[in-house]
């Protein structure tokens, strides 16, 4: 869905008010964890609840990791989630059938990020860069990492609303996605630094427009 605009996801999503802070906040989507070993697991009945409470204008990432295809579909149609991020062993056939049924964004690290451009991505498959371990808060090496983003690719990886600007006119990702640096503790967010996230990822975009050629002002 592209905008013109950093798209901004706030992941870990685990209470409906926190749903609701991110999406009054300008979020443009929520992550909703299923991934049975994540901190941040999230019942589908309530993922379900926050799908229908936040909002047409939000989407609702459901996030997997190395789960299968079957299970990614139904908790994915339980919980009414808009797009399906996926993490860890998904095969090219696997994404393909995915996206089938749901925009993707396939998770890799930068030490596969060759190997995904090598095979060529299904149609609604989009790349999302992150660490290789996923909500540890680790942040990636954007100077090196550069002259490989993906365009239209997505960055997470230790983003907050002390360096996402940063981030941002570094690789100019299409989405930014963050989770720990926004959290009081793992699955409660932090609501005041999710409203400095959302509008540091708006002044970086602000920013970049005016440094355009033929801005106004310039
Ligand atoms: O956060 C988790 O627990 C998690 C578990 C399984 C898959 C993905 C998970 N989170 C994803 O991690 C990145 C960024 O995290 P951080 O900001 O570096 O802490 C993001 O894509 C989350 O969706």
């Amino acid at each position: 869905m592209p905008s013109g605009r950093t798209l901004v996801k706030i992941c870990g999503t685990t209470t409906l008010g926190d749903a609701l802070n991110a999406a009054e906040a300008g979020a443009d989507a929520v992550g909703l964890i299923f991934a049975p070993v994540s901190k941040r697991l999230v019942a589908p009945a309530l993922a379900r609840e926050i799908s229908l409470s936040v909002g047409p204008g939000v989407g609702r990432v459901g996030v997997f990791l190395n789960q299968s295809v079957a299970e990614v579909l139904q908790l994915a149609d339980a919980a009414r989630v808009s797009a399906v991020q996926v993490h860890g062993e998904f095969s090219g056939p696997e994404l393909a059938e995915l996206a089938g049924f749901y925009p993707v964004l396939r998770v890799v690290s930068p030490q596969t990020l060759t190997y995904h451009f090598e095979a060529p991505l299904p149609p609604h498959v989009t790349l999302m860069l992150d660490a290789p371990q996923p909500g540890s808060g680790q942040p990636l090496d954007w100077a090196a990492l550069a002259p490989h983003f993906p365009a239209g690719g997505w960055l997470a990886g230790g983003l907050g609303p002390h360096n996402v600007a940063q981030a941002i006119s570094a690789l100019h990702p299409a989405g930014v996605d963050a989770v720990s640096a926004l959290e009081q503790w793992p699955g409660i967010k932090d609501p005041a630094r999710v409203w400095a996230f959302v509008a540091a990822a708006q002044q970086a975009d602000a920013r970049l427009d005016a440094a355009k050629p033929g801005a106004v002002g310039c």
